[in-house]
């Protein structure tokens, strides 16, 4: 009998997704069966130029993909709008989604672990998959505790098209079990430039970089009297993913439920 875990790729022109496919490959009991990319459909992943010479049909419709072939897991790396259609119709054929596409809202990741549940099966939606970057998280709720005062300033390449990042939004939500809801800096402060003091999440502030040569960073920043405490993560490359997306994989077969965050799966 074959064990692969049988993947299906959506977005494999992408930064991610480019990654993505090169570790399926590399993975011994991971098998690439399909990709899903909005341009090339029909044709196979080992024609398109510049792409790997992997043997596996590409669609740009999911549901006729995951009507056709035979899958286990769905990896979207997509954008926000296309990552929620391809969750929700992955979960609908009983295939189980790992995403890192970021950008979904409140309702939706609701939306989706309802479905997961009722077809109680495993999903996995990790706004950063890189180890460190879940340890930046946790060290970050734990700081909170006794250092309610904190700011977020993420780092990115300009071709990022959410602000805030999947994980700063993810930090702040950890930041806050740990935080009571307040208003940082002087009560009366305004702005003279408006957005100058970031976006606003209970009080926290979080400011989003965009430049190029960046790749993906953060710095989690406290402040108390008289000494200040700084968490940083670097992301130089999109392979610092990946084991995360591998770590993924093998989870979300065992799970029956919706996993928002890999903070929830290390221990
Ligand atoms: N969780 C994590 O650890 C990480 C998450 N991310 C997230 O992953 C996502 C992808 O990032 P990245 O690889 O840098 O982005 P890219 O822009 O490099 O890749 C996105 C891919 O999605 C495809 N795409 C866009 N729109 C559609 C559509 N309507 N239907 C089908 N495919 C579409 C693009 O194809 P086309 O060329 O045709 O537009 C492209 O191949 C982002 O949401 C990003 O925030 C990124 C890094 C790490
Ligand atoms: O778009 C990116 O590049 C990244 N997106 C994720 C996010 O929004 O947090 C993860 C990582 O920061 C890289």
């Amino acid at each position: 009998m074959n064990n692969n875990v049988r993947i299906v790729i959506a977005g494999p022109r992408g930064r991610m997704g480019k990654e993505a496919v090169k570790l399926v490959q590399e993975v011994e009991n991971f098998e690439l069966v399909a990709v899903i990319d909005r341009k090339n459909n029909g044709m196979m992943l080992s024609d398109v130029e510049g792409l790997p010479n992997v043997a596996v049909p590409i669609y740009s419709d999911i549901a006729e993909c995951l009507g056709n072939v035979p899958a286990d897991v769905l990896i979207d790396l997509t954008i926000p709008e296309t990552g929620y259609v391809h969750t929700k119709t992955a979960l609908q054929h009983g295939v189980r989604p790992v995403v890192g596409t970021t950008g979904f809202t409140k309702e939706q990741l609701t939306e989706l672990k309802s479905l997961a549940e009722e077809k109680e099966i495993g999903c996995i939606i990790a706004p950063n998959f890189a180890i460190g970057a879940i340890l930046m998280m946790k060290f970050s709720q734990m700081a909170a505790k006794y250092f309610p005062n904190v700011e977020i300033l993420e780092l990115h390449h300009d071709n990022k098209l959410d602000a805030p990042s999947g994980t700063a939004i993810k930090t702040a939500e950890m930041i806050a079990e740990n935080r009571p809801e307040q208003k940082q800096g002087h009560p009366d402060e305004k702005e003279t430039i408006q957005g100058a003091r970031g976006a606003d999440f209970e009080g926290m502030r979080i400011h989003s970089v965009r430049l190029p040569g960046l790749v993906a960073h953060q710095q989690v920043q406290f402040g108390a009297e008289g000494e200040s405490l700084t968490i940083r993560h670097d992301s130089y490359n999109r392979a610092s993913f990946m084991s995360g997306v591998k770590m993924s994989v093998d989870t979300v077969m065992n799970l029956n439920t919706l996993v928002y965050g890999l903070d929830n799966i290390i221990n």
